[in-house]
C-alpha cells in the first residue's frame, strides 16, 4: 500500500508485477540504471490506446466521421509524441509560432492546423498565413484587424474562427478556467454576433468557423453542453445573417483521472455532444476536437531517486532528484499526482512530503504520501504525460531532464538530457 486513502489512476501502458513498475515490458528500475534520473518515460501503447478510443468516437456506428482531433500540443510537444500521432491521422490546435515550427518539422499537413491564442503576434500570424493553415481562432477584436492588416500586407487570404467565450463555468482549476467572463480568453458572448459582422467585411479575412474552450481537466460533460448551447445559438443566428460557419471547433480539456477523479468515457462525451450537434440540425458542420491532457497525461511517468530522507518533528522530508523545474503543477496547481516506489521494499513506511533540491517551499511533487523507501530508491511520479515536460524550466541552472518512449521491449531516447554547459552557452559576460 503506498499512499493512505487516495488510489492511484488506473493505467495503461504502466503496470506494477511482483512489486516492480513497468514500462510496458521494461522495468523501470532498468530505465534508470540506463538512462538516469529524473527521467520523463512514455508509453507507446498508452499514446496510441488514447487517441483510437477518441478517432472511434469520432467515427458513428456507419462508418462516417463526426469529428476530427486536432491534437492540442501544448500537452506534450516532444516531435517523437506529436509524429506519433500525425501517424494515426491526427491534426494539432497551436498555440505559438514555435508549435507551428513542431508541425512543420514533422511535416504535417498545413491544412489540419488551427492556431489559437490571445497574443499572436504579426511575425507569428505571418508564419501562419504563409503555412496556410487551416484557421486562426481570433481571441479579440484587435486581433481581428492585425490579421486582415498581416493578409494584406502578404496579398493573402485568413481563414479565421472567432473564440467565443460563453461565460460558462468550467468547474476546474481557477488558472486554467478559460470561458469566464473574468477570463482573458475569447471574444465576449455579447460581442461575437457584431464581431462576425465586422469580419465578414473585412478584405483578407474569410470566415470559416466559430471556436470555444472553455477550460482544461473537466471532469463532467454539462459545461460544454452549456457553451455548446450558447455557440449554436450564434451559429443560428449567423446564418439568418447569411455568414456561413463551415467547422464547429469544441476545444479540448476533457479531464483524466490522477487518483479519484471520474471523467466521462470518451465515446459517451463525444456522443453526447456529437448527439446535441445534430438534435440542433447542425449536423452538416465539421466538428474539430482539440484534446490535450487526454490524449497523453497518464502515458507518462516521471522517474526520480530518493536523494536524502530527513525525518522532522513535524514532517518527514522525502528529497528527490526531480523538483518543481522537471514538474511545475503540483507547485503552481497544488496539483495532485500518484507517487510510487519504483520496487517494492520492507522498509517502514512512513508519512512523508516528496520535495525537490529547488530553493523555493512550493517547490514539493507530493505531500503526506505514505511511502516505504530508503535513499537511493526509486519513485515514478504518475501521470506526467501532460504539461509535465513542457512546463520545465532552468531554474536552479537545473538541466531538463531526458524523455524516452518506450515501445514495447524498446526504449529511445526521444530528448536528450541536457547538459549544464549548454545552459549558459548563449550568455556572455560584459567586455574589460
Ligand atoms: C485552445 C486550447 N485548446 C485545447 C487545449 C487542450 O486542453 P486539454 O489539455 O485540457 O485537453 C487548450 C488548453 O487548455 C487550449 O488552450
Ligand atoms: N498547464 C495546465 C493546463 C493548462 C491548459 C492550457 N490551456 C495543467 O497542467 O493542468
Amino acid at each position: 500500500m503506498i499512499s493512505k486513502a487516495i488510489p492511484l489512476p488506473s493505467l495503461t501502458g504502466f503496470s506494477e508485477r511482483n512489486g516492480n513498475w513497468y514500462a510496458e515490458d521494461i522495468a523501470l528500475a532498468d530505465l534508470a540504471r540506463e538512462f538516469g534520473t529524473p527521467l520523463y518515460v512514455y508509453s507507446k501503447s498508452a499514446l496510441s490506446k488514447a487517441y483510437q478510443a477518441y478517432d472511434k468516437a469520432c467515427v458513428d456506428k456507419q462508418g462516417k466521421r463526426r469529428a476530427r482531433i486536432h491534437y492540442a500540443m501544448k500537452a506534450n510537444s516532444n516531435l517523437a509524441v506529436i509524429n506519433c500521432f500525425k501517424e494515426l491521422g491526427a491534426g494539432f490546435d497551436l498555440v505559438s509560432g514555435g508549435e507551428l515550427a513542431r508541425a512543420l518539422a514533422i511535416g504535417a499537413d498545413p491544412k489540419s492546423l488551427v492556431f489559437a491564442g490571445v497574443g499572436k503576434s504579426a511575425k507569428e500570424i505571418a508564419e501562419a498565413l504563409k503555412a496556410g493553415v487551416k484557421c486562426i481562432n481570433v481571441e479579440s477584436i484587435a486581433e481581428l484587424h492585425k490579421i486582415n492588416r498581416v493578409a494584406t500586407e502578404l496579398g493573402l487570404r485568413a481563414p479565421i474562427s472567432l473564440r467565443v467565450n460563453p461565460d460558462v463555468d468550467a468547474q476546474t482549476h481557477p488558472y486554467i478556467s478559460t470561458g469566464l467572463k473574468g477570463n482573458k480568453f475569447g471574444i465576449a458572448y455579447h460581442e461575437v454576433l457584431k464581431t462576425y459582422r465586422e469580419a465578414s467585411q473585412l478584405a483578407q479575412i474569410d470566415v470559416v468557423g466559430i471556436d470555444c474552450h472553455i477550460g482544461s481537466q473537466i471532469t463532467t460533460t454539462a459545461p460544454y453542453l452549456d457553451a455548446l448551447d450558447k455557440v449554436l445559438d450564434l451559429v443560428a443566428q449567423l446564418k439568418k445573417e447569411g455568414i456561413v460557419i463551415h467547422h464547429l471547433d469544441l476545444g479540448g480539456g476533457l479531464g483524466i483521472s490522477y487518483s479519484d477523479e471520474t471523467p466521462p468515457d470518451i465515446t459517451d462525451f463525444t456522443d453526447t455532444l456529437l448527439n446535441r450537434v445534430a438534435e440542433r440540425g447542425f449536423g452538416h458542420l465539421d466538428v474539430v476536437l482539440e484534446p490535450g491532457r487526454s490524449l497523453v497525461g497518464n502515458a507518462g511517468v516521471l522517474l526520480t531517486t530518493v536523494e536524502y530522507l530527513k525525518p522532522g518533528a513535524e514532517k518527514n522530508f522525502c528529497i528527490v532528484d526531480a523538483a518543481m523545474t522537471e514538474l511545475m503543477r503540483p507547485a503552481l496547481y497544488e496539483a495532485h499526482h500518484g507517487i510510487v516506489p519504483v520496487q517494492a521494499k520492507q522498509a517502514k513506511a512512513l508519512t512523508y512530503d516528496v520535495v525537490g533540491p529547488v530553493c523555493e517551499s512550493g517547490d514539493w511533487l507530493g505531500r503526506d504520501r505514505h511511502l516505504a523507501v530508503e535513499e537511493g530508491d526509486l519513485l515514478a511520479i504518475l501521470s506526467a504525460g501532460a504539461y509535465g515536460f513542457v512546463m520545465a524550466s532552468n531554474y536552479n541552472t537545473r538541466p531538463k531532464p531526458a524523455e524516452i518512449i518506450v515501445d514495447g521491449k524498446n526504449a529511445y531516447v526521444i530528448r536528450a538530457r541536457e547538459n549544464t554547459s549548454d545552459l549558459f552557452a548563449s550568455e556572455a559576460v560584459l567586455p574589460k
